[in-house]
């Protein structure tokens, strides 16, 4: 017989997992230093994402912390002991390999920053697809206060999705942006009372839509980022192509037509 999907769920120590009508929220759990992302952390990372890729009931995933943090960084105590060049490389390459596993999740991702994301916490923000912040919430890349610079994909994502000049001004100053002037900027997408309670509305108006049509338009999205424009139309018009093949085309199409609602089964 097969076992049911939870009890394949490991053992987490500093993050919570639960399924909340098809969205899964991680919470990171590491409250008395504000969440910092040690290297075990990050290795849980790296094994929830497998989990949320697996979880059948899993159609949207959220990220938010415990406590008054989303996430202060990577642990400066860590980074304190690193040696040599060597062993820095390493440690910017294992959480640039973790985030990555999280961009390239095949679900819609949603980081619910309910408070500091400074640092590695601004950089999981950055590697997943939308940004809910609380009103009391604080964002940025100090690391050069540190003497350091973002190595978890920050000097990257950021660029990519503010332009040079805004991204400068933030890895520069290292400055604490608030919720509203990151609203501002394009940095976060919404900003509420809760940042929780924000992800999880953002999460239902996805789930209404077609699972694969929301997938194929993340990859089309994601392929198209690197290419020329006549590239990545193609890339759109593929995947186009591969959309209309779906069982969820036929019945969103049929539903619009009959004048009722769609339910996809993903397929
Ligand atoms: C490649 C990636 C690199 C990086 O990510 S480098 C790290 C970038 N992040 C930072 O530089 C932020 C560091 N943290 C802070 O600046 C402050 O915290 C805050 C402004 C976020 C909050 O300040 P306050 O309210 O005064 O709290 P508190 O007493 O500083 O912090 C509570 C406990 O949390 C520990 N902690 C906070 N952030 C980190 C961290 N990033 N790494 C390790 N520990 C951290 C503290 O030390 C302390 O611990 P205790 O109570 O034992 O003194």
């Amino acid at each position: 017989m097969k076992e049911p999907f939870e009890s394949q769920i490991p053992e987490f120590e500093f993050l919570s997992y639960e399924v909340r009508e098809r969205v899964a929220v991680v919470t990171v759990r590491r409250p008395q230093a504000l969440n910092a992302l040690n290297q075990d952390l990050l290795f849980e990372l790296a094994a929830v994402t497998d989990v949320i890729t697996q979880d059948p009931e899993v159609r949207v995933a959220v990220f938010t912390g415990e406590g008054r943090a989303f996430v202060a960084g990577a642990d400066i105590a860590q980074i304190a002991d690193i040696q040599d060049a060597f062993a820095g490389r390493e440690f910017a390459l294992l959480g640039q390999t973790v985030f990555n596993e999280i961009a390239a999740l095949p679900v819609p991702t949603i980081a619910a920053v309910n408070g500091f994301a400074l640092g590695g916490g601004l950089e999981l923000a950055l590697a997943c697809d939308l940004r809910v912040a609380s009103a009391k919430a604080k964002l940025g890349l100090p690391e050069v206060s540190l003497g350091i610079i973002p190595g978890f994909g920050g000097t990257q994502r950021l660029l990519r999705l503010l332009g040079r000049g805004r991204a400068l001004d933030l890895i520069f100053t290292g400055r604490h942006v608030p919720a509203e002037e990151a609203l501002q900027l394009g940095l976060v997408n919404r900003v509420g009372e809760d940042a929780l309670e924000l992800a999880l509305e953002l999460a239902r108006s996805i789930l209404k839509n077609g699972p694969v049509a929301l997938a194929l338009a993340k990859e089309a999205v994601t392929r198209g980022e690197g290419l020329e424009l006549d590239e990545a139309l193609e890339v759109e018009a593929d995947l186009f192509g591969f959309a209309v093949t779906t069982q969820d085309m036929k019945e969103g199409t049929r539903a619009f037509l009959e004048k009722r609602a769609p339910e996809f089964k993903g397929e």
